[in-house]
């Protein structure tokens, strides 16, 4: 059973506290063994790619088979069901669509004092796009990852996604081939991030690593951040649903379950004002999961991590919650989404109003589905195009500018105490040695 509070309980802030401090990952124990995985990849490349990836994966390789070949991808691309293959275009479309309004403008203008000034926007060049496998295809993952990235201008864009006992959902590399992915490795889990982020024989390093994952993945990129750069922690799946009675039970049922099937770590919790509803809530979500194929990893989230939180007024009450939570999906199932939506400050997406499943923004809706979990949407934001680039600021100084502005560098540099500095612009405008 989810755990139930109720926010007009005295025990409720120890409860509540409790909840956000909940371990889903362990992450001392996921810690280590990433350590060590990544060690290992650093000093012995394919040879302990290709060994993790039997002993994780199922799939024993030779170095050459690490790579899906073009062939590969042409079969998959002739036997996907055309109406899967249009679906996927739609969502493909409207990715583009989304992220195209993302690109940032660069600027220039000369000041007062005569210099120019400016900043400009340049795609990083190598990107590796992690697209979890481990329980489930991500075909949708893999345009979320690599739609913006193209829109950005990345030149090599390299996905990695691990193939348990070698079955590959040829829908993946279908999205990959529409989404211009350059190169496809069939790898995953720290194996996967330590080659991407150090290089092997058979794969060129990258300069960034983005796109979500388990628990450890999530801690192979906070090991390699530094070697490369990392987009954010996008851990296991969250929703928070808030929803008045006026909602159909069985609707908010599925829509905490859609997270929840996701890994046994996902978390999904649900805030409402009315005990009778928050009940019928329960009641439908353990009669829909019965049915679901992914029983066991559904049941386990909602049991281990799942929550019932009954508060008195959800417009007063439940945005400071929700801000505590930061959860990566929050769907406002309410009459007036927005007044709600105005107030909560740390959520990765919001899905305002009965008819906006958070499903929709997994899949066709536009904005990205790689979101940051475990309360880290707090200080950071879903994947975008800003993620693929980075800025530099340019600075030019005429004889007039470099002597308008000279004097208080100089002064500055000696307040410091270093000379050098001072003396780089003093000698260009004949200012006497200090
Ligand atoms: N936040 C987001 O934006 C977002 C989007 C999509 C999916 N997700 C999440 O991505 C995750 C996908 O997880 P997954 O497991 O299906 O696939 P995955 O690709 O993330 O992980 C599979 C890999 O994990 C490694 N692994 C598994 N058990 C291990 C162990 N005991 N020791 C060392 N390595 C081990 C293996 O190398 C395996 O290849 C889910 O948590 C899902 O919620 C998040
Ligand atoms: N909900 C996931 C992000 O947490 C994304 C996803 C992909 N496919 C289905 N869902
Ligand atoms: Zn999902």
């Amino acid at each position: 059973m989810p755990v139930r509070l109720d926010a007009r309980d005295p025990g409720f802030e120890a409860a509540f506290t409790t909840l956000l401090g909940g371990k889903r990952e362990s992450a001392q124990d996921v810690n280590d063994t990433v350590a060590a995985i990544l060690d290992d990849v650093r000093r012995r490349g394919d040879a302990a790619v290709l060994e993790y990836t039997a002993r994780f994966d199922r799939l024993t390789l030779e170095p050459q088979g690490l790579r899906v070949s073009l062939g590969e991808i042409d079969t998959a691309v002739a036997t996907v069901d055309p109406d899967v293959r249009d679906a996927l275009a739609l969502a493909a479309d409207r990715i583009a669509s989304f992220h195209g309004r993302q690109v940032p403008q660069g600027f220039s203008y000369t000041d007062q004092a005569g210099v120019r000034l400016g900043q400009r926007w340049t795609p990083v060049s190598a990107v590796g796009l992690y697209v979890p496998g481990g329980t489930a295809a991500y075909p949708s993952s893999v345009l979320m990852n690599a739609v913006p990235a193209k829109v950005a201008g990345v030149e090599r864009v390299v996905m990695v996604v691990p193939t348990p006992g070698g079955v590959l959902n040829p829908l993946v590399l279908v999205a990959a081939r529409m989404a211009g992915v350059d190169e496809i490795y069939r790898i995953g889990g720290a194996q996967a991030v330590g080659a991407l982020a150090y290089g092997t024989a058979t794969i060129a390093p990258v300069d960034k690593i983005v796109g979500p994952g388990n628990a450890y993945v999530a801690a192979a990129k906070r090991q390699v951040f530094g070697t490369v750069g990392i987009d954010m922690i996008a851990g296991p799946s969250e929703i928070l649903v808030v929803a008045d009675a006026s909602n159909d039970p069985d609707w908010i049922a599925m829509d905490l379950l859609s997270q929840a099937e996701h890994d046994a770590a996902a978390q999904s919790i649900l805030i409402t004002d009315d005990e009778a509803f928050a009940d019928a809530v329960e009641r439908a979500v353990a009669i829909q999961l019965a049915s679901l194929s992914r029983v066991d990893i559904a049941s386990a989230s909602w049991r281990d991590h799942g929550a019932v939180i009954v508060v008195g007024d959800l417009l007063a009450d439940a945005p400071a919650l929700v801000d505590r939570v930061a959860p990566e999906h929050l769907e406002l199932a309410v009459t007036d989404p927005d007044a709600l939506a105005e107030r909560v400050k740390h959520a990765g997406a919001i899905f305002l109003g009965r008819h906006t499943p958070e499903a929709i923004g997994d899949y066709v809706a536009g904005p990205n589905h790689v979101l940051p979990t475990s309360r880290t949407a707090r200080f950071s934001s879903g994947l975008g195009v800003l993620d693929f680039m980075k800025r530099t600021t340019l600075v030019g100084c005429s004889p007039g500018a470099l002597g308008a502005l000279g004097r208080a560098a100089v002064r500055l540099a000696q307040a410091e105490g270093l000379e050098a500095h001072g003396l780089s612009v003093a000698t260009r405008l004949n200012i006497p040695r200090f």
